[in-house]
């Protein structure tokens, strides 16, 4: 989640101050309580205060008084006297567990301030690197300085005409987009001396410049200098591991809670003049100020090495090392340094292993590693997919032996590198990854091998990059060692979710921790209002887990994806796992999302779908009995392995094979689950599911909170009742806005239809030791 969202989020007694709980309940009560029905909450709030006011050998919980009590703030008083949980002013708050301070307190602000600053004045680690040969200045960096702090949008011209502007004179000047770090070098000491006289302190689009030097990097950790305080990569990666498990997720609710009541704050503001309120914005009043209820939120079932997908970037470390790893901060301040994924709780044994097995490698590779500044190298990045066997895992050590297959995805940039050298180092690195595995103890599960070719400058691929499939050399104790084994392996590896069996294609996506999310599916099920009359829409689908984990308790399920090996991943599951009632599509939801809405739910075209009681008493019957829906072509299936797939399969049903049906089945219910990329829907979406009238429920997942707010605000405000604004000026000042408010100006261009309204939310840790969190809402009309 970005801290900077979060800043825009008014103090909870802001929030409530115009709107005051009929009790006189503390706002962050809410809040430090999460789990408890709102009826209850005082009560038990209360038991629970006394208790630990009252007894001076009970240990207060490390939450009290680290939240400022609202109720005292507004009204100099409650009647909770001293006896209150909340702090009762500034001088008897306490630092929360974290060591933060209530961020509505001015220790917060003044915290939030400064982390701010800092956070942009520190991060600066070997500037030496990106002056490399370009400044003229050789092993001298005493000419060459930093400068902080400048827009990010500015290029070297423009960083140039500012100093010429000034009238300072250089010898070389060098920024790169999306930096706030860029570098001058002076031809003397007197022109240094002159320029960062008229230089410092400058101020520039609301910030003051600021100079320093330039880093050199060192092999000797002793001499190595910084700007920074340098993070750990566990710090970098896993902010929250120093934290007990249970206040990580006090953490998470918490931060969930501000953003429903931001959606409330918003859908009031979004509201149309002389319309009146939403009955459920006027009931957050009782729930303090939240949009709907946060039911809680649901603990990972594995906490440690969880993740089924690790990305290790290949740089330098703080000490100028080869090293596979993480990045320790952000490449956009400067930093580029890389550390093992020491410490790093999430990350499982295996994928250490990999990256380990990988960096012993390249400390020994003729090709370079790739240089973030300059834009060149050769090795990029390690990728380390695993597939875990069926079953329910509980623990780490369960989900350690749980991993059945590994897939490594080696990314390079072949550009202007011999292709006998390439060829001759993929060789020495496959040779690498198979003898590391097998010398592994235990030994190391590894499936496929490829690489991917990708010339971009940040390690992001498209989709659709080339990868090429390498084979993995075996032994036979020495006699044979180069005889590949997997020359006929597809690049593809198996996870298992809610007992159904996914094949996962290498650029799809599938969520990283596999235990957490069939939790959440099964949740979005649950709330979904399934049944034999449904139909699913599963908008942003991926690989099909959402809707085939609930394909035996609805009639039939759409999936709409626009990554195309996701969408025949997609209808391969659906195949390997005997569900003939799905169907994908493989485009932009925005560009299908009405037209399908139209297709299968317009009544006139349509043949009422047959009673389903019998499925409803067998879910498997219930497959067979409706049409088959599944778009998959048997012929389009290329290797023998899915048939393998498909004839080990018990449950295949026959019936799907069967052609389309003519006319589209009408289903009594319909139901869209959205989860998509953390940019949220596409207003095109939004659009169609808010005004197909049919569509009364709509679950939507997000690991996103900010867009998931944004998003419902245009689905649940009411419509204008003056004809929406056409076209679509003022999009250059949207961009410019928060996301809340661009909702807010596009809500207002809704076309009349009845909104949706939260009903419930819950939060769900997929990603431990994070501060990130999925959240899952239920919305109704
Ligand atoms: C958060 S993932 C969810 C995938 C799937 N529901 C799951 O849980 O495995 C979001 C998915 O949306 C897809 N996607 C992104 N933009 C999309 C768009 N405009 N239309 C359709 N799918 C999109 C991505 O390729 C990705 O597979």
């Amino acid at each position: 989640m970005a801290s900077s969202s979060m800043d825009q989020i008014p103090s909870a007694a802001e929030t409530l101050t115009s709107q005051l709980p009929s009790d006189n309940t503390p706002t962050d009560a809410v809040s430090s309580i999460g789990d408890i029905p709102v009826g209850e909450k005082r009560k038990r709030a209360d038991e629970e205060t006394n208790l630990e006011w009252s007894d001076p050998n009970l240990t207060p919980s490390p939450w009290f008084k680290t939240s400022l009590c609202s109720y005292f703030r507004r009204e100099g008083n409650c009647s909770h006297g001293t006896t209150c949980r909340y702090a009762h002013g500034e001088a008897e708050l306490r630092q929360k567990p974290d060591n933060t301070w209530d961020p509505t307190s001015e220790r917060g602000k003044k915290a939030k301030m400064s982390e701010t600053a800092e956070a942009e004045e520190e991060e600066v680690l070997f500037t030496e690197d990106m002056m490399d040969g370009e400044g003229g200045c050789g092993d001298d960096l005493s000419l060459s300085k930093c400068l902080l702090h400048l827009p990010r949008k500015w290029l070297s011209d423009d960083l140039k005409m500012f100093v010429r502007q000034l009238g300072v004179e250089f010898k070389f000047a060098k920024k790169r987009r999306g930096m706030t770090v860029g570098f001058l070098t002076f031809e003397n000491a007197q022109q240094l001396h002159s320029g960062l006289q008229t230089l410092e302190g400058k101020a520039v689009c609301n910030k003051n410049l600021k100079i320093a030097d330039v880093l050199p990097r060192t092999t000797d950790k002793n001499e190595t200098k910084y700007l920074v305080k340098i993070k750990s990569a566990r710090e970098a990666v896993t902010p929250l591991a120093d934290l007990s498990y249970a206040d990580q997720l006090e953490q998470k609710k918490a931060s969930i809670m501000q953003w429903l009541k931001k959606l409330t704050r918003n859908a009031r503001k979004a509201c149309p003049n002389g319309k009146s309120l939403p009955e459920w914005v006027l009931q957050s009043r009782d729930i303090g100020g939240l949009s709907c209820n946060l039911e809680g939120i649901i603990e990972s079932p594995v906490r440690n090495g969880y993740r089924n997908k690790c990305e290790f970037s290949a740089g330098y470390s703080v000490e100028g090392k080869v090293t596979v790893g993480f990045l320790l901060g952000n490449f956009s301040a400067g930093v580029t340094a890389v550390e093992e994924p020491v410490d790093c709780p999430n990350i499982s044994k295996i994928s250490c292993r990999y990256a380990s097995i990988f960096q012993t490698f390249l400390e020994n590779s003729r090709l370079p590693v790739w240089n973030k500044y300059k834009n060149c190298g050769f090795w990029r990045q390690l990728t380390v997919r695993e597939g875990r066997k069926p079953g329910v895992f509980s623990n780490n050590e369960d989900a350690e032996t749980s991993i059945a297959e590994v897939m490594l995805i080696v990314q390079v940039c072949t550009t202007g590198t011999d292709e006998a050298e390439v060829a001759t180092e993929f060789e020495a690195m496959a040779k690498a990854f198979a003898e590391g595995a097998r010398a592994s103890n235990p030994t190391l599960p590894l499936t496929v091998l490829l690489v991917q070719d990708h010339q971009g400058i940040s390690n992001v691929a498209a989709p659709d990059c080339p990868l090429r499939l390498l084979p993995i050399p075996m032994s036979d104790n020495g006699a044979n060692q180069d005889q590949p084994t997997n020359v006929l392996a597809e690049a593809r590896i198996h996870d298992h979710i809610n007992n159904l069996r996914f094949s996962i294609s290498p650029t799809a996506f599938f969520q990283v921790n596999t235990g957490a999310a069939e939790k959440l599916y099964s949740l979005a099920g649950d709330w979904a209002d399934l049944g034999p009359d449904t139909l699913l829409f599963d908008v942003c689908c991926g690989t099909g887990t959402i809707g085939l984990t609930l394909a035996h308790r609805v009639g039939m399920v759409i999936g709409i994806e626009m990554n195309a090996s996701a969408v025949s991943d997609a209808e391969r599951n659906a195949k390997i796992n005997g569900l003939s009632n799905c169907k994908f599509i493989c485009s932009k939801a925005e560009d299908v999302m009405s037209s399908l809405l139209k297709e299968y739910l317009d009544v006139s075209q349509m043949e009422e779908a047959k009673p389903l009681s019998k499925a409803n008493d067998d879910p498997d019957k219930q497959i067979s009995s409706t049409e088959a829906m599944s778009n998959v072509d048997d012929q389009s299936l290329p290797t023998p392995n899915i048939q393998e797939e498909l004839q080990n399969n018990e449950q295949k049903d026959s019936s799907s094979a069967e052609p389309e049906r003519s006319t589209k089945l009408q289903f009594k219910n319909v139901v869209a689950i959205v989860d998509p990329p953390r940019p949220g829907l596409h207003p095109d979406v939004i659009k169609a599911l808010r005004t197909h009238p049919r569509l009364k429920t709509l679950v939507y997942i997000s690991c996103n909170p900010e867009t998931l707010v944004a998003n419902a605000i245009e689905l649940c405000t009411p419509s204008f009742l003056e004809k929406a604004e056409q076209g679509n000026h003022g999009f250059r000042k949207q961009r410019r806005m928060g996301t809340a408010a661009s909702a807010r100006h596009r809500a207002k261009k809704m076309p009349a239809s009845e909104p949706f309204r939260p009903v419930k939310a819950m939060a769900v840790d997929i990603f431990p030791h994070t501060d990130h969190c999925e959240m899952i809402m239920l919305l109704k009309r």
